[in-house]
């Protein structure tokens, strides 16, 4: 029996701008993401059956979230397959059961499930010695999604039991510039701050919120370069990185959910460097230079009913 247990860390976008969609309707994206502390666990276990089939392995997910799927809807059963389907065929037979210990709320903006993806593809290259670059990865990752090539970056960064050329790779970064469909990355430095994470209790789909804004007016865009300037030169200390957080999703989430709205202006009040919305919503974030604010805020938006948390960026 073999083992890994992996850091799944969350992330919030910094900026974001939509550009055209494609054929296969996917827009164009130029936008910095942040990877946070805060993080699921996925613990993965290799079962062997002495005498199996080679290359007959199954497949199993449990989590700590009553409603999520344990089956192919699940993002880490579709990165097993994957990875079962591409390398699998020499291996002996046997069962890879996944665990997910949940904490980064689902369909919220934060990547939860692109970052259990990352994980179980980093895992198994472990697991079953494949020695895949970092950029081996990243382009199994994009079969799965927009977000989970930048999941598996920021991972490389945050998982000490990864090989060391697969941490120190140069790609391996917890910040980057995500261009093309959010898969073209160009890592950064980031910032160094105490972060607060807020959600209604309502979840949003990022389809939808896609579709939304090729119809909605979009008055004010980051400028990403010079915001990817600021964060390498790291001048987040005198405040005008802030100028460049922009979500251009807001425009349409914030109208179609007054909810999150709500919460956005809330989260103002608290005097933070800056709140914004993160990827699709419902998830708004808030930066605070020193954790007591970042923790107090957490404790006044719990007692408001919201689902609350405080972490840090990673370096
Ligand atoms: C909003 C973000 O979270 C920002 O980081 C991402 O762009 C979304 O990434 P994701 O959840 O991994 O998205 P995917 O699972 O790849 O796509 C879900 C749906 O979102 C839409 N989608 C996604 C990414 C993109 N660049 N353009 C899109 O229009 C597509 O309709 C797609 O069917
Ligand atoms: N392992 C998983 N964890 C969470 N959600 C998952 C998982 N696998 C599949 N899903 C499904 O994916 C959908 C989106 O969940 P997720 O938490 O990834 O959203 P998100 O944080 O908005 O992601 P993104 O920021 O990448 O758009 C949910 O409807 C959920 O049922």
């Amino acid at each position: 029996m073999k083992e890994i247990t992996v850091r799944s860390f969350a992330k919030i976008n910094l900026s974001l701008d939509v550009g055209a969609c494609d054929a296969q309707g996917y827009h164009e994206v130029d936008m910095i993401m942040q990877q946070l502390a805060f993080h699921d666990d996925v613990q993965l276990r290799f079962v062997r059956f002495p005498g199996g089939k080679k290359g007959d392995i199954g497949i199993s997910v449990r989590t700590n979230r009553y409603y999520l799927p344990t089956d192919r809807r699940n993002l880490a059963w579709r990165a097993a397959e994957l990875m079962i389907d591409r390398y699998g065929s020499s291996w002996e037979s046997g069962r890879l059961e996944i665990n997910i210990l949940k904490r980064i709320p689902v369909a919220a903006g934060l990547a939860g499930g692109s970052g259990n993806g990352a994980a179980v593809i980093h895992g198994m290259n472990v697991m079953f010695g494949l020695k895949l670059t970092l950029g081996e990865i990243c382009s199994l990752c994009e079969e799965l999604g927009s977000d989970v090539p930048f999941s598996a970056v920021g991972q490389a960064r945050g998982n000490k039991v990864f090989p060391t050329a697969v941490r120190r790779d140069s790609m391996a970064a917890s910040c980057v510039r995500a261009t093309g469909r959010g898969t073209v990355l160009e890592p950064l430095r980031g910032i160094d701050r105490s972060i607060v994470i807020a959600k209604p209790a309502l979840s949003v789909s990022t389809a939808e919120v896609y579709r939304g804004i090729d119809n909605c007016d979009i008055p004010e865009r980051p400028d990403n370069r010079r915001l990817a300037r600021r964060l390498e030169e790291n001048v987040v200390g005198d405040g005008r990185v802030y100028e460049d957080f922009i979500n251009v999703l807001e425009n349409y989430t914030l109208a179609a959910y007054p909810k999150v709205a709500e919460l956005k202006e809330r989260m103002e009040r608290m005097h933070p460097e800056k709140a914004l919305m993160s990827g699709s919503g419902p998830t708004v974030f808030a930066v605070f230079r020193r954790m007591e604010d970042a923790q107090k805020s957490c404790r006044i938006l719990r007692k408001q009913g919201y689902e609350a948390y405080w972490t840090r960026t990673m370096k």
